[in-house]
């Protein structure tokens, strides 16, 4: 796996470099309320800038589908962009067009210029020519950081890097490299955690991960679907009980692969879905018929971190449980404490994604200590599906 990096570009003084980061960030009443993927680029921008290069930050945020919506203008992530690094940062209006060329003649070597929402136009979703030659137009060299948004096709994904040399930012080359001891070529035993709601959304991923690992760990809800196709009364818990084929043909699947399911062996039960709500820890067979399970229980936490402590290598998306509401955060909790601990240790390669999974590890206070936790949702996910990413196979074809 090749990609070309900041590394190689060294004169590019007074160069218009066009760089894809991802600003898709939590807005409340206007105001960022986490700018984790902000920081994630600003070494990125630090770099260009510090080497004397224009600095045009194409980014989208939202879903406008094509239109203008003055909810979803980058304008009101500009504040929190200046304050992350910590100086002033341009705006133009349109990132295409007069307003974008203006705003770029008027740059001085090492600026930085944020351009509104790509979205906002048609073209970019569409990957269309004429809409990405109109972008390349205000470049000479393409960066792309932002790996959270490679699985889109879009113009200023993928479409920019046919027509400009184009290098992975540092960011994204720090998610590849993470991502390709994650799984690409991975230290032995690896151990994936598979959790969160539902296991429709996660039929890919958990078929791909059974050819991959040595131990799936399946909690959170989606374990419920596991159980109930096995044939265990699972209550009132969240399960698809229409997906019982579906968990049995995922579970033949790792038989072959001689991939090991870990499925929870007890669990915290509750009638209510709400914090502190009064709870018990029953075994599995053991559900109440009133009762859901909202978490899994000390016996399975117990074989999950000796997993945990098997593995070399280890691979995380979605929480055990209920992660949100006391006391159903315990056992991701406790995983995650333990797998960092594990981390600190050197003992462990241990990478974390999705938008619940980094909430819960920031929960636990580890998120730091993991090798690698990835910003990045859908894309994370569409990786460790085994899916192509075209915003960075592109990459990978560069010559
Ligand atoms: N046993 C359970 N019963 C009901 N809900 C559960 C259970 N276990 C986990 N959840 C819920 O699953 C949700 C997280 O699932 P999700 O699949 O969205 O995780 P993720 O993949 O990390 O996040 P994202 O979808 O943002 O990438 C949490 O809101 C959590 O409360
Ligand atoms: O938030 C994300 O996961 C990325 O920014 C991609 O956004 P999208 O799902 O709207 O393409």
């Amino acid at each position: 796996m090749t990609f070309k990096t900041l590394d190689n570009l060294t004169d590019i003084a007074g160069k218009r470099v066009l760089v894809r980061v991802d600003l898709n960030v939590p807005v409340k009443d206007g105001k960022v309320t986490d700018a984790t993927r902000i920081e994630r680029v600003a070494p990125t921008i630090r770099e260009l800038s510090e080497k004397g290069a224009k600095v045009i930050l194409l980014a989208h945020f939202g879903r406008p589908k094509g239109e203008v919506v003055t909810e979803m203008s980058l304008e009101q992530i500009l504040p929190a962009v200046n304050d992350v690094l910590g100086r002033k940062v341009g705006f133009a209006a349109d990132c295409t067009g007069e307003p974008a060329a203006a705003a770029i003649a008027a740059m001085g070597n090492g600026d930085v210029l944020l351009l509104e929402n790509t979205r906002f136009h048609k073209g970019e979703e569409k990957n269309n020519p004429d809409f990405t030659a109109a972008l390349a137009a205000n470049g000479d060299i393409f960066v792309n950081d932002a790996f959270s948004a490679a699985h889109r096709a879009h113009a200023s994904t993928e479409g920019l890097a046919h027509l400009l040399p184009a290098y992975a930012g540092r960011t994204m080359q720090a998610e590849l490299e993470a991502l390709e001891k994650g799984l690409g070529n991975p230290a032995r035993p690896v151990v994936a955690i598979v959790g969160g709601a539902k296991v429709s959304t996660k039929i890919d991923l958990l078929m791909n991960l059974v050819k991959k690992v040595d131990a799936l760990v399946i909690g959170g809800g989606m374990a419920n679907t596991f159980l109930a196709a096995r044939g265990t009364n699972v209550g009132k818990s969240l399960c698809e009980h229409d997906l019982a084929d579906t968990a049995k043909q995922i579970m033949i699947e790792a038989a072959t692969a001689t991939c090991a399911i870990v499925l929870p062996e007890d669990g915290v039960v509750a009638r209510e879905f709400k914090a502190n709500a009064e709870n018990q820890v029953v075994d599995v067979n053991a559900i109440p018929a009133d009762a859901m399970m909202l978490d899994v229980g000390p016996k399975t936490v117990e074989a999950v971190n000796a997993w945990i402590s098997r593995a070399a290598t280890l691979v995380w998306n979605g929480p055990l449980g209920a992660f949100e509401i006391a006391p159903f955060d315990a056992a991701t909790v406790s995983a995650a404490k333990h797998a960092a601990a594990r981390t600190k240790e050197g003992k462990l390669v241990s990478v974390a994604g999705g938008g619940d999974t980094v909430a819960a590890l920031n929960h636990a206070g580890v998120a730091d200590d993991f090798t690698y936790v990835s910003t990045a949702g859908g894309a994370f996910l569409e990786w460790m599906e085994g899916k192509p990413l075209p915003g960075v196979d592109v990459l990978h074809q560069q010559k």
